[in-house]
């Protein structure tokens, strides 16, 4: 970036963050004549980033030194094997709609039915949302599907290419999990459907082979609209608020990574109607904490003198507990690694392909197959004693919510320097309502880029364990009988004993088509142990900001209005009062589909709190 973006000194709506809600929520207002709407974003622009743009790049951004990612440090955790753990989040404009692996998951309806029901949300049950989430989409996939949309702005395709890695999935699935179904065409994410092996949705357009990320769908056919100001680059410090506790504007800071030379002093910007948060699940509870908006000893242990008493800022932290588990593949499977590992002439072809036709793997996020699973009661023993109050009181009463979500990645996800630059496919599994909860907190009252106080909660209950090691063992079965089977890189598996049978294969001709393992309690102990030491954030952190009343550690309430401020609300992923069985991407644009309905009939009617 060149120059410091001109910024007004006074906006009708002004909004701290720039990703995937703010980017709807932003689009949507823009329609209101005459509403002028400033959107700061804390990272850099990317419009013109071919990276992004081709959803088979997404790993490039994952790295340290990445431009488009912050990454947020736990504090150390015996849990994890005294571990910590490092979660990324997207730091751009378009935020994880930008840098997400385009995996296309809704949640259950139940979930939402959840937020109104059980956290008292009028208006925020399935029957509310799910229009709200046809609105957003154009569903490629297969046009007409029931509860999917059709003129939406984002686009929803199965990517450009199916790879012999899903289609061996899908076929191994049908022949082995005889306990479920497997079909390729049906639908995973009616809100309904589980326990179906079925092909995966993607985040990308059918047409152009594009990423359909927010800003692409809904900002950027709207650059002309003169109400509408994006500043990249610009990071939100506080949330001023008058004597009558009333939010009157943002104090924001020039980002130097991106514009070096900039001053250094704090701008303020007024709002004349609404301050809007939409700075993320470890943003927005920065921003409220910084403005003196927290509990009591939070701010102390910082220095900020408190506005407003609101313990739950910044608790509640969740997230799905994932691995990814490597094999190794066949010379003849189709998978993203020889990308991944910068493999010119392969580039160079799939370059060709994507160009003119929109096609081939730089089309596609690797993931093809999956399936939102229950056990069945044959399996449940296998889930583990601590697991069993909770499928009893939680499961059981709603059928429509997996425990898990599992399948099969064409690709090494991981470091790359942990294995030889082969082929491999990666069996994924994530839990999908984990127990543990963690906080994420400031360190430092004024600096934007200061650590975050992070605790990630992962695996702090017994009961989020031991489906993560039945998952281990039930995608090894399937991972095993794939003919593009080629071994198990033994460094990346649990540390079985030399003489156990459940010792990994390190090298393979073909499929295993052998009996079931059989492990014994020592082997049961080394794959808890590996659940421990290598469970990863699998990106779909939420509910630091929980919208449910305040005295059950309530940030905002059903209209998202920060309790104890008015004119300020939150519009992101924190709000999530409770989890959703699936990736979140889908639910962060629902919540700002909604958000932009409440907003403008509250400006219609001219009573926005
Ligand atoms: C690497 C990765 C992979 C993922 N893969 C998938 C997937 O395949 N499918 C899926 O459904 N979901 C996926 N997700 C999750 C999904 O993308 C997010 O849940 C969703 O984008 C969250 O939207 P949001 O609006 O809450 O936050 P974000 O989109 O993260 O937006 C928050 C924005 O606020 C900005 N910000 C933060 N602090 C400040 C500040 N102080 N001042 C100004 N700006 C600030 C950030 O830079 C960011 O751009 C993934 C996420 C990541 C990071």
């Amino acid at each position: 970036m060149a120059s410091t973006p001109h910024v007004e000194a006074e906006y009708d709506i002004v909004i701290a963050g720039g990703g995937t809600s703010a980017g709807v929520l932003a689009a949507r207002l823009s329609s209101v004549p005459g509403l002028r709407i400033l959107v700061l974003e804390a990272g850099p622009p990317t419009h013109d980033d071919l990276t992004l743009r081709q959803p088979a790049c997404v790993t490039a951004h994952l790295t340290p030194a990445s431009q488009t990612l912050r990454f947020h440090v736990s504090e150390e955790s015996a849990a994890l094997g005294g571990r910590r753990l490092v979660v990324p989040t997207a730091a751009c404009v378009g935020g994880g709609s930008t840098v997400n692996f385009s995996m296309y998951t809704r949640a259950s309806a139940s979930d939402y039915d959840d937020w109104e029901n059980v956290y008292g949300n009028a208006g925020w049950g399935s029957a509310d949302l799910l229009p709200l989430l046809e609105k957003s989409e154009t569903y490629q996939a297969q046009p007409g599907a029931r509860t999917h949309g059709s003129g939406g702005p984002l686009k929803v395709s199965y990517g450009g290419h199916f790879t012999n890695v899903g289609k061996d999935l899908l076929d191994v699935a049908r022949a082995y999990d005889t306990l479920r179904s497997s079909k390729e065409d049906a639908d995973p994410n009616d809100l309904e459907t589980v326990n179906v092996y079925a092909r995966w949705p993607k985040w990308i357009d059918g047409d152009d082979g594009t990423r359909s990320d927010v800003p692409n769908a809904y900002l950027y056919p709207l650059e002309k609209n003169e109400n509408l100001t994006i500043v990249p680059a610009a990071s939100v410090v506080r949330v001023t608020l008058d004597e009558n506790q009333r939010a009157t504007g943002l104090e924001f800071v020039w980002n130097q990574r991106f514009l070096p030379g900039a001053d250094t002093g704090v701008h303020k910007v007024k709002s004349t109607s609404l301050v809007v948060i939409c700075a993320g699940v470890f943003g927005t509870p920065g921003i409220l904490e910084r403005s003196g908006i927290g509990g009591a000893e939070v701010l102390a242990r910082v220095g900020v003198p408190q506005r407003v008493d609101l313990p739950g800022v910044g608790e509640s932290y969740q997230d799905h507990n994932g691995l990814f588990v490597p094999y190794t593949a066949a010379p003849e499977a189709e998978t993203l690694d020889p990308i991944a590992q910068g493999n010119a002439e392969v580039i160079e072809a799939a370059s060709s392909e994507w160009f003119s036709t929109g096609k081939g793997l730089l089309a596609h996020n690797s993931m093809d197959i999956g399936v939102k699973l229950r056990p069945a009661p044959s399996e449940l023993d296998a889930f583990g004693t601590a697991f069993r109050q909770r499928w009893e009181e939680y499961f059981v009463p709603k059928p429509d919510k997996p425990v898990l979500w599992l399948g099969a990645f064409a690709m090494l996800i991981g470091d790359p320097r942990q294995a030889p630059p082969e082929k491999y496919f990666s069996m994924g599994y994530f839990t999908g309502y984990p127990l543990a909860l963690g906080h994420v907190h400031i360190t430092d009252a004024n600096n934007v880029d200061a650590p975050t106080d992070f605790r990630s909660g992962y695996l702090e209950d017994l009961a989020d364990v031991t489906p993560l090691v039945w998952a281990y063992k039930h995608t090894r079965e399937l991972a095993r009988r794939m003919p593009l089977f080629r071994g198990e890189p033994p460094a990346l598996h649990p540390r079985f004993a030399a003489d156990s049978p459940a010792r990994a294969i390190e090298r393979a001709d073909g499929a295993q088509a052998g009996e079931r393992i059989a492990y014994t309690d020592q082997d049961e102990k080394a794959i808890e142990a590996f659940t421990r030491e290598r469970v990863t954030t699998t990106w779909h952190s939420i509910g630091t900001c929980a919208m449910k009343h305040k005295d059950q550690g309530g940030v905002v309430d059903a209209k998202l209005n920060v309790y104890g401020v008015t004119g300020l609300k939150v519009v992101d992923a924190s709000i999530c009062p409770g989890n959703v069985g699936a990736n979140t991407f889908s639910t962060a644009v629902g919540i700002a589909e909604k958000a932009a309905l409440i907003i403008t009939d509250e400006l219609s009617s001219s009573i926005v709190a």
